[in-house]
């Protein structure tokens, strides 16, 4: 695991930006060879599409041969509500940049049959060749998309149950009214995003210090599904300095100087 520390919001959305760029662009895709993005919504990531779309706009990047995978969806709101992940990806990036709609993939949270749905969601990351880069976020509680306190540490894309700390964080893009909150999501689960190549995961603000601290200083625990990537070959927290709040000094300094040291050494990846 690597953990990269940066000053603010700003900081880690032009870091997690230029992170995915250097991704596409070293992959080099072409129409045979797409480059497989998974990606999350959140307000967490919003910055850093927020620059996907500004150097896309500047030609650094190319996003026609890419495929992407939305880590979930609700359930209970159709796909044109406002506050669907569907909304959220197309209004925040999907139609800024040069990406074919056929190359996105969204779970349908309103399928007739929601297990089959998650069944041929899996399928179809498999055909596209598995996962190069999964981008997350975490929930206050440490869920990982929505694999919520308890979730098995090897589950596959299916329906969850909210919890009521997800339901109270969620509120506030549904009129503060927990009422108006689905309860009920589609979800990709641990044990695909453990499949992915390699795993980015953006971190922010000092209500996301705790489950940084048990994601990276404690055990692996179902109650904390983001510690389920200890155990990922490839994975890098990007945060904040207000989410390192709960890490021990002996932690931060570890992490700090392993970046410095990164900084300073020319063909080591930063
Ligand atoms: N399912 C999403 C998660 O994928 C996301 O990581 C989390 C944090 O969102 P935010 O970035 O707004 O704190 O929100 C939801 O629960």
């Amino acid at each position: 695991m690597r953990l990269v520390i940066l000053e603010d919001l700003d900081g880690v959305a032009e870091h997690a930006a230029k992170y995915i760029i250097k991704q596409i662009n070293s992959f080099n895709p072409s129409a045979e060879n797409h480059f497989v993005l998974g990606l999350p919504t959140g307000s967490t990531p919003l910055g850093a599409y927020k620059k996907l779309i500004e150097y896309y706009k500047a030609g650094e990047v190319s996003f026609k041969y890419v495929t992407t995978f939305n880590m979930d969806e609700y359930c209970e709101i159709p796909r044109d509500h406002p506050e669907s992940y569907h909304s959220f990806m197309w209004n925040n990036l999907f139609k800024h940049i040069d990406i074919p709609a056929e190359n996105v993939n969204l779970l349908d949270g309103n399928a007739e049959d929601l297990m089959a749905e998650c069944d041929q969601y899996e399928e179809k990351i498999l055909k596209a060749g598995g996962i190069d880069l999964f981008v997350g976020g975490v929930g206050v509680d440490g869920h990982l998309a929505f694999n919520e306190p308890g979730s098995s540490l090897v589950s596959r894309t299916r329906v969850k149950t909210l919890a009521k700390s997800t339901v109270d964080a969620n509120k506030r893009f549904f009129n503060n009214d927990e009422v108006q909150v689905p309860k009920q999501a589609l979800t990709v689960g641990v044990g695909t995003i453990m499949d992915a190549r390699q795993v980015m995961i953006l971190i922010t603000g000092p209500h996301k210090a705790y489950a940084l601290k048990m994601a990276v200083e404690e055990g692996v625990s179902h109650m904390w599904t983001l510690s389920a990537l200890q155990q990922h070959k490839k994975v890098l927290f990007v945060v904040d300095e207000d989410a390192t709040s709960e890490l021990r000094v002996k932690t931060y300094k570890y992490f700090k100087s392993l970046q410095d040291c990164f900084k300073q050494t020319s063909h080591l990846e930063f």
